[in-house]
């Protein structure tokens, strides 16, 4: 595991950028894992710059995002389809049919996971996958406690996560209790695993994630024995992390 300390959220974002640009160079056919949340949000965006000034090309990278919640319209503002067409998909030349999120509103949501999973197969497997960590240690919506085992599938979303994710709601009523997501096994079946994690209130889960016993109870433990994980996070989310870390 690569520990990158990055001075704030922007130095962050843009080494995670860095990281994505160089795959995309070594293999302009790379097959990407995405996140949402806030934490990637500058990272999209300075992917967008690089494409306009160094002409970063998207023309022939598949993508596939980690999760989406059940019950909400591709339109709706708060589902992950929409966040990421407006931050990210709509401002790059990635091809339509390259594009890839769960839907959340298949009329069968295990039918819509199996062929998710399949999906990914299809397409060699994903090269460089990120992630972003919950407050609880998720990664997808992978929640504490969910088995290590488990490929594509339907999660109910923990009270945290819920209240957390409220923030984007009108009320945390109105936070979808279901989504779908990649399970701990898709992730772990990435080549290279990105997580970034940004801001003091993410730096306990980020030690205990990284430092902390590989349990369920804290999904990102898993990541410990990833062979190829690059960690980036600011200087206020590695607080609470070893000297050895390096720093940017
Ligand atoms: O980046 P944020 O907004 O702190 O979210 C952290 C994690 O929580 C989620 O938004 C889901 O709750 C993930 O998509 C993300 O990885």
């Amino acid at each position: 595991m690569r520990i990158i300390i990055a001075k704030n959220y922007e130095e962050l974002s843009k080494q995670a950028a860095n990281l994505i640009a160089s795959q995309i160079f070594l293999n302009p056919r790379s097959v990407l894992g995405l996140a949402t949340g806030s934490t990637p949000l500058m990272t999209y965006a300075k992917l967008i710059e690089r494409y306009h000034q160094d002409g970063l090309d998207f023309s022939q990278i598949t993508t596939f995002n980690l999760d989406e919640y059940v019950g909400l319209p591709k339109n709706d503002p708060q589902s992950y389809h929409y966040y990421m067409r407006t931050h990210f998909f709509q401002a790059v030349n990635l091809k339509e049919q390259r594009i890839h999120i769960p839907d959340g509103m298949a009329p069968d949501l295990e039918v819509e996971c199996a062929q998710y999973e399949a999906a990914i197969e299809r397409a060699g497997g994903i090269d460089l996958q990120l992630l972003g960590i919950g407050n609880n240690g998720h990664i997808g919506f992978n929640e504490p406690d969910f088995s290590f085992e488990a490929t594509t599938h339907v999660v109910e979303l923990d009270n945290e996560t819920i209240q957390a994710n409220s923030r984007f709601f009108q009320s945390p009523e109105a936070v979808p209790r279901r989504a779908i997501s990649m399970g701990i096994k898709t992730i772990m079946r990435s080549r290279i695993i990105v997580l970034l994690a940004s801001g003091q209130n993410k730096a306990a889960v980020v030690a205990k994630a990284l430092y902390g016993e590989i349990t369920p109870a804290v999904p990102a433990s898993i990541l410990q024995l990833h062979p190829n994980v690059i960690v980036v996070v600011d200087q206020e989310a590695a607080q609470h992390l070893p000297d050895r870390a390096t720093s940017y």
